[in-house]
């Protein structure tokens, strides 16, 4: 096979075949050639023919070149090298003078067989296409396009799969969420601070927000011109890349998009390898090859044509970008960096339309002239990570039930409206996670997932676990925990000078930024994506600083602070999980952190804290979830108090939070003292489950939770089994009607614990306590009901003073009592307005008053009244929220009556 390449040997031809090759040039070239050329002489060689007449054979082969270069490769004239050198030239003209060039390597004889070719390809007439034909050709060119778009964006990215896997996107993709325009200071501020479910609510919340779908992208709305510069901004995670998938997909599919012809893509990791200057068509033609032939027309036709920019923050020169230089031509060489810039300027291409996707960190960069619209993806709300969820399980049903598992814990349901923290949470929950790391057991164990899986994926770095990478985690680390300790969630850009060298795409990983509008000047405010994630990285630098300046886990240190109560609740629990073996061994076999030197220390604080708790009966659930997060069964033994009081009151129960008891009293085998689950939400799913445990507690409280009637039942079969160990029972605002009271009747009489029950502000009626009284004919251990605040009228309060049971049924406030009786009572509600809400304490303290409002008023309670007059007047002081402040005056008028 004849070969002809520059890199291979060249085939000897006949004299006679070069000759009337070389004679045929005449004959065929233009008359002005024939004319040049018979003034020469006639053996002047193929070589210097084409040399000397370079410059109009580019004029004449320019509308032939791709025919010739086709032909030369088929006829193997040239190799595959050499031709694709040759279609990457910009323009006709070039691709010439390359071929040229290329010849000119070859010598005197192959340089005649190419004369030849010129001259067969030129007396092919090129056949004028009709208007019909050239528009076949171009449809079918943007159909390839299409197919060759499909291919490559059918599938989600390598990362979420494994070997023989594939997540089609068709079957994966969920609907995100786009707003258009920039985020309020206020919106950010409570987007930041809010958890659980209502976090994710506020994802549909539209006051300020202008709502957009995915094919309405390029749709003008109230703009003067259709937009063409499309700014799309995202945090870490939230599906940059995703969308950009999708739209190449739908766009491919011809399912929308059908305004544009051709859609272009690049991303900035990828354009980050162009190392020296280029054109325009040398950086679409590297990745879109298939163009080759129809980018002319794609370029005379730009406003049909769609160019994305994926991933403006991994621009390794983004900080280069000079607006005031640009290139006009697509041909142009120039540097990556103008030629970017050209494009976002709209100076190069300016009729067509450009899509640039970054994290919200760096667009600062791009001047805001430039864009004419800007769109932030939000991410996920409620139906979206349900949708998400029953994909990703395949199986809806079960998808549906991990949802709602999720959704009720209110720390991990927190982040999922960053869809790459669902991939985490739904492979992770799987057990089929890509990263070989053990299967999560807690919340930090997930967190600690993410931030792997957004070094190893979501960064530049070649390997995650470098020591810049490590110190950049550490910088923004000590970045939230100085935050944390000045109850900061907001930083702007001077705060970020400890971290300004390190490298943005880790830093920013983790960071949003809001532009916010002053008076005269925007500024740029920076937070991390969430106040969990800040809360996380400050757990980890305190777990790894040696020395940290300020200790926030010392009490003097939290008493200055004037920390509210729960505000290190996450960061304790963070700490606790990154200090246990399980992340210990994580970080350091990924990030190739060394050993944290605090866990011992630290479990000894943990143990001696919840000894002490458990005897104090203070509030204990986030030092339990702290002990949950180490996952160490053996802990339990060195948790030895002496009384065993759980107060876990005022605290939804969450799955988790189930969870985190249940695995404390399986391990700490004693009798409890006191169970304290008022206002927890806790239904008879729960009290079922807890029964073993329940029936070893002298005290139960699981006052202002709202009972139904089966939890009533669940209760009373807890005071019917033989074990019961209860002596007080707390039921007080627990909406009991006359029907669950004397349920409870029936079986009091034969419990044999019972000394108090204490049922205040209930529906309860006279009737009903008639009734219940019988009880005291019975042998029962049962010394008081209390009963203030049911539906008693101030009759039926002068006949109970004539009744035999006077002495047990407390319904109203009798000083007959004593005032160590009332004292503890009060003490017990004075306790709890200071932990209340402003808006729980004006349900409260309103059940309260309806107990108190039939007695009389002693020197003593006058005192208690006053106190709760103080207690309101400070509320009302710092309380923001005018119809709660409203109502919190006219309590306070009440109360004030009383004193
Ligand atoms: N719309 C979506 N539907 C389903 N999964 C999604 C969607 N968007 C994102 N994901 C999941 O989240 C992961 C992260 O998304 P993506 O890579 O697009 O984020 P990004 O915003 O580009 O992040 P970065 O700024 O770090 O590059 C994806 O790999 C995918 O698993």
């Amino acid at each position: 096979m004849p070969n002809f390449s520059r890199r291979q040997g060249r085939r000897q031809s006949p004299i006679w075949t070069l000759l009337s090759s070389w004679r045929a040039v005449f004959g065929t070239l233009s008359g002005d050639y024939r004319r040049t050329i018979r003034s020469w002489d006639v053996r002047v060689s193929p070589l210097s023919f084409l040399k000397k007449e370079r410059g109009r054979l580019v004029d004449e082969l320019e509308d032939y070149i791709n025919l010739i270069v086709q032909q030369a490769l088929l006829k193997q004239f040239i190799s595959k090298d050499d031709y694709e050198d040759i279609v990457y030239e910009r323009g006709p003209r070039k691709q010439v003078r390359k071929l040229l060039d290329i010849i000119d390597c070859l010598g005197d004889e192959n340089a005649a067989l190419f004369c030849s070719l010129f001259i067969q390809v030129k007396s092919i007439k090129p056949k004028k296409q009709t208007a019909k034909e050239s528009v076949k050709d171009y449809l079918l060119l943007i159909q390839k396009h299409k197919d060759v778009l499909r291919r490559r964006n059918d599938c989600l990215k390598s990362y979420n799969c494994r070997h023989g896997e594939k997540f089609y996107l068709s079957d994966y993709f969920v609907n995100l969420l786009l707003v258009q325009g920039h985020y309020s200071l206020e919106i950010k501020k409570n987007e930041l601070l809010t958890f659980g479910q209502q976090r994710i609510h506020l994802q549909n919340k539209k006051e300020e927000k202008l709502d957009i779908k995915l094919h309405q992208l390029f749709d003008k709305f109230t703009e003067r011109r259709t937009p063409k510069k499309i700014l799309v901004s995202g945090v870490a995670g939230i599906g940059k890349t995703v969308f950009v998938q999708k739209i190449l997909y739908d766009f491919s599919n011809s399912v929308a998009y059908g305004n544009f012809d051709f859609f272009i893509n690049f991303t900035f990791r990828d354009l980050n390898c162009i190392k020296k200057a280029v054109t325009f068509r040398e950086i679409i033609l590297k990745k879109h090859g298939h163009l080759s032939q129809i980018l002319d027309d794609i370029f005379r036709n730009s406003e049909k044509l769609l160019i994305i920019l994926d991933g403006f923050d991994e621009f390794k020169f983004y900080s280069q970008l000079d607006f005031d230089q640009y290139i006009v031509d697509p041909d142009e060489e120039t540097e990556l960096a103008q030629l970017v810039g050209s494009l976002i300027k709209g100076e190069l291409l300016p009729e067509a339309t450009t899509v640039i996707t970054s994290r919200p960190t760096v667009i600062n960069h791009i001047p805001v002239d430039c864009i004419e619209r800007f769109v932030v993806i939000t991410g996920f709300s409620v139906t979206e990570i349900e949708d998400y969820f029953q994909k990703f399980y395949e199986n809806g049903e079960v998808g549906s039930e991990i949802f709602d598992f999720v959704r009720q814990n209110h720390f991990l349901f927190t982040l999922c409206y960053i869809p790459a923290f669902c991939w985490i949470v739904c492979s992770v929950l799987k057990g089929n996670s890509t990263l070989h790391i053990d299967q999560p057991k807690t919340m930090t164990d997930i967190y600690c997932h993410y931030l792997v899986v957004l070094l190893k994926h979501h960064t530049r770095q070649e390997a995650a676990a470098n020591e810049t990478a490590i110190n950049t985690v550490l910088a923004l680390g000590h970045l939230a925990y100085q935050s944390l300790l000045q109850h900061e969630t907001l930083f702007s850009e001077q705060d970020m000078e400890t971290i300004c060298h390190s490298p943005s795409d880790i830093v920013y990983s983790f960071l949003d930024k809001t532009c916010v509008q002053e008076l005269e000047y925007t500024e740029n405010i920076l937070s991390f994506t969430h106040f969990t994630i800040q809360e996380f990285f400050a757990a980890l630098y305190y777990a790894y600083e040696v020395s940290v300046a300020v200790d926030i886990m010392e009490n003097e240190v939290q008493s200055q602070l004037d920390t509210s109560p729960g505000y290190l609740d996450l960061f304790q629990r963070f700490l606790s999980g990154l200090l246990s073996d399980r992340n210990q061994n994580i970080l350091r076999k990924h990030l190739k952190l060394d050993g944290s030197k605090k866990p011992e220390l630290y479990i000894s604080w943990l143990i001696d804290s919840i000894i002490e708790h458990c005897e104090n009966g203070c509030y204990v659930f986030n030092l339990l979830h702290c002990l949950f997060e180490q996952q160490r069964d053996c802990l339990a033994e060195r948790i030895t108090p002496a009384v065993l009081r759980l107060n876990l009151s005022d605290n939804v129960f969450s799955p988790m939070d189930f969870d985190v008891l249940t695995y404390f009293l399986n391990l700490v085998n004693m009798d409890i003292d006191e169970l304290d689950l008022t206002a927890t939400h806790v239904n008879a799913q729960h009290l079922k489950q807890l029964q073993p445990y329940l029936r070893r507690c002298r005290s139960l409280w699981v006052g202002e939770n709202n009972l139904d009637k089966e939890t009533v039942r669940v209760v009373c079969s807890l005071l019917g089994h033989t074990d019961c160990q209860i002596e007080n029972l707390g039921l007080g605002w627990t909406q009991l009607e006359d029907e669950d009271f004397l349920e409870l009747y029936n079986v009091l009489k034969c419990n044999q614990t019972l000394k108090q029950l204490w049922v205040e502000g209930n529906n309860i009626s006279y009737n009903a306590i008639e009734k219940f009284s019988d009880i005291v004919l019975f042998n029962t251990t049962l010394q008081r009901v209390v009963l203030l605040g049911n539906r008693l009228g101030a009759e039926n309060m002068k006949e109970f003073t004539a009744k035999p049971y006077k002495n047990v049924i407390v319904a109203h406030f009798d000083e007959r009592f004593g005032k160590d009786f009332w004292q503890g009572w009060w003490e017990w509600i004075l306790q709890r307005c200071k932990i209340c809400s402003n808006e729980k304490i004006v349900s409260f303290l309103t059940k309260v008053w309806l107990g108190l409002c039939h007695g009389q008023n002693t020197s003593w309670m006058r005192t208690w009244y006053i106190e709760v007059d103080k207690l309101l007047q400070t509320r009302i002081k710092f309380c923001s929220a005018t119809n709660i402040r409203k109502r919190m005056e006219s309590l306070q008028k009440m109360f004030q009556t009383k004193h």
